[in-house]
């Protein structure tokens, strides 16, 4: 398959090196970072190690592909949907976190839209370098029911090709707002109190403050036609504070760097559907405020 990975950053880095091994992978991204793949190739290390030789650019100009994968930060998808649209891509999938991503891309392009999630994590270490910080899964489903179940399953066969632990769901939504619940839980509450994801195990204050933003988000879920309920998200959320107890999350990491955070697609994104099905969720609410000021503070706004 060729593919194209749309935003060569951390995760992009890795999924693209680790199909290259199998389909034609072309990186887009920034320098040096592209650079650096152009001259060596790109060097992945952690769960396991080796290089490969994927093509790389900064400038995707009128590329032709099977399919893109979207792995840019949530507040540069609309970027992303300006560049594909001088390209020849036979679908389009997002691999983000927070949610929003496939409304922009479906709004923008003429071309059948992909839902993912994945658990994969990942780190860029350095230019030409990406860091494989944990093993994970891809889920892949069509996001409009014309974008077809079997384009689903033909991007999880290919992930799965490359010997990724990956599959094809009809039910994205569920997925995608489960995962919502886990960032808008975990991610906003890390970064303020700068504590590795393990800090909220329970008892304690974190380990409540996090269930309330989880739990309110499943219940905006639960409004908007999605049937999550309260105990799938606090086992959830649970089991990823277990799993991934020395990890500090992507929007504490971004705090700690000084970096803008993707706290609109995440605890915004809460907050602004509690509105529209007339749910409350102050919780919520209140930690996208916290993390805005923030931002303010950093010269983000
Ligand atoms: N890093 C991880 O382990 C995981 C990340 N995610 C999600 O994946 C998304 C990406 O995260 P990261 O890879 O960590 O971010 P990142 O910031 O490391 O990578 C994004 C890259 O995209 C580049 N970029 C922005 N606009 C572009 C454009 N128009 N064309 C080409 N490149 C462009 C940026 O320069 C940056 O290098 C986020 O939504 C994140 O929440 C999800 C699961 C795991
Ligand atoms: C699942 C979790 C919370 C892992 O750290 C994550 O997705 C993130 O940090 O953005």
């Amino acid at each position: 398959m060729r593919i194209l990975i749309v935003g060569a950053g951390s995760l992009g880095s890795l999924l693209g090196g680790l199909l290259a091994r199998t389909h034609n992978v072309t990186l887009v991204g920034r320098n040096p970072h592209m650079s650096a793949v152009q001259a060596d190739g790109l060097r992945v290390t952690g769960v396991e190690t080796f290089r490969t030789r994927p093509g790389a650019t900064t400038d995707i100009g009128a590329a032709s592909a099977d399919l893109a994968l979207v792995t840019v930060k949530a507040y540069d998808t609309a970027g992303v949907v300006d560049d594909l649209a001088t390209c020849d891509v036979g679908a389009v999938c997002s691999l983000q976190n927070g949610m929003g991503n496939e409304e922009t891309l479906a709004a923008g392009l003429d071309t059948p839209v992909l839902a993912g999630t994945t658990t994969h994590g990942a780190r860029l270490a350095g230019p030409g370098h990406v860091e494989w910080l944990g093993r994970g899964r891809v889920t892949i489903g069509p996001w409009r029911p014309a974008d077809a179940v079997d384009r689903s399953e033909r991007v999880a066969a290919a992930f799965r090709a490359a010997g990724l632990d990956a599959t094809a769901t009809t039910d994205v939504r569920h997925r995608l707002w489960q995962k919502l619940a886990i960032n808008a839980a975990i991610n906003p509450v890390t970064a303020l109190a700068r504590v590795e994801n393990g800090a909220l195990t329970p008892p304690g204050g974190l380990a409540d403050v996090a269930t309330a933003a989880g739990t309110e988000t499943a219940r905006v879920a639960r409004a908007d036609g999605v049937d999550l309920s309260a105990a799938t998200v606090r086992e959830a959320i649970a089991d990823v504070v277990r799993e991934t107890a020395r990890n500090r999350s992507s929007m504490h990491q971004d705090v700690a760097a000084g970096r803008r955070t993707e706290i609109e697609a995440v605890n915004g994104y809460v907050v602004e559907r509690a509105a529209t099905v007339g749910e409350s969720v102050p919780v919520n609410r209140t930690l996208a405020a916290l993390i805005r000021g923030w931002e303010a503070g950093a010269g983000h706004r």
